[in-house]
């Protein structure tokens, strides 16, 4: 498959990519309020089951969140209430201080800044790592004259960068199909990474890597947040601690407790409900 084919499959990909159908206006989140996420009073109900329960959830711009909690939680519904794929019965949801989330598509929150990593990494096995980084750019429409013409320099720099970032600079030109599950998981990060999206959502990202691939993706979630914001779903509890200042306990489409990850180790409700089993 050549470049322009791979970015017409990209384009008619319904989730991870949605940021390339986007529209032409951008809509950038105000952040000087120092939140980058507000979820107020969430109610989600799928045939009067309360996936969601009055959630209330804030985020701090350039925070690292850990989202934990039972199978069930409601972890992935809020994901989902966030990026637009399901839209909440009631509360409401702002991306900083004037982006009402509610009222976006999905292709239109990704183009406000809300990148999401689904667990199962989705790269184009038949193209280098370069390649994968250079069509998630094109999500930008007019860098798609460039896969048939030449990256200007800026654009190889940017991508550069974005290799060194997720540490694949000497996997540049090996094709992604062979590289490892982990590198896969990082590649495909870096190639929400060429969107320069303002929070991240990450869903499960350890899950099936070995620990050197664990402990090297705690560094680069790490090394992302501050300049962006992110949050991370996971139930890999030593990776939580890692990488963790703040932890949301979710449970029964609520939050059960917040805080550090020994306060919630250590809140009787959540060894109960999650922790203890
Ligand atoms: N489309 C749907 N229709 C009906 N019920 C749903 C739907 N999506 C989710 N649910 C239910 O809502 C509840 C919350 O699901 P959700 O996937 O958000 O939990 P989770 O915390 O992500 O769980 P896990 O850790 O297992 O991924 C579950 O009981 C689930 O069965």
């Amino acid at each position: 498959m050549n470049l322009a084919s791979s970015l017409r499959t990209l384009t008619d990909r319904e989730r991870v990519f949605e940021f390339v159908n986007r529209p032409p206006q951008s809509t950038r989140a105000d952040l000087s309020h120092g939140t980058i996420l507000y979820l107020e009073d969430i109610t989600v109900s799928f045939d009067g089951f309360r996936a969601l329960n009055a959630l209330t959830l804030y985020v701090d711009t350039g925070e690292l969140r850990c989202i934990i909690g039972p199978n069930g939680a409601g972890k992935t519904t809020m994901m989902d209430v966030i990026t637009g794929k399901t839209r909440p019965d009631t509360g409401s949801a702002w991306f900083g201080q004037n982006v009402d989330l509610l009222r976006l598509s999905e292709p239109e929150i990704a183009e406000a800044g809300i990148g999401r990593k689904f667990q199962k990494p989705t790269v184009f096995g038949e193209h280098s790592v370069f390649e994968n980084l250079e069509l998630a750019m094109a999500g930008d429409k007019s860098v798609w004259s460039t896969l048939v013409a030449r990256l200007s320099s800026e654009q190889r720099d940017r991508i550069a960068e974005t290799l060194a970032l997720v540490g694949l600079s000497t996997e540049q030109d090996r094709d992604a199909g062979s590289l490892s599950h982990g590198q896969k998981q990082w590649l495909e990060i870096g190639m929400l990474l060429m969107q320069d999206p303002q929070l991240l959502l990450v869903d499960e990202p350890v899950a099936g890597m070995t620990p050197q691939e664990v402990e090297r993706t705690a560094e680069l979630l790490v090394s992302l947040a501050g300049k962006r914001s992110v949050v991370v779903v996971e139930h890999d509890m030593e990776f939580v601690r890692s990488i963790a200042r703040k932890v949301t306990v979710l449970h029964e489409g609520r939050v059960l407790a917040e805080g550090s990850i020994d306060e919630c180790q250590n809140n009787r409700e959540v060894v109960e409900v999650y922790l203890g089993a």
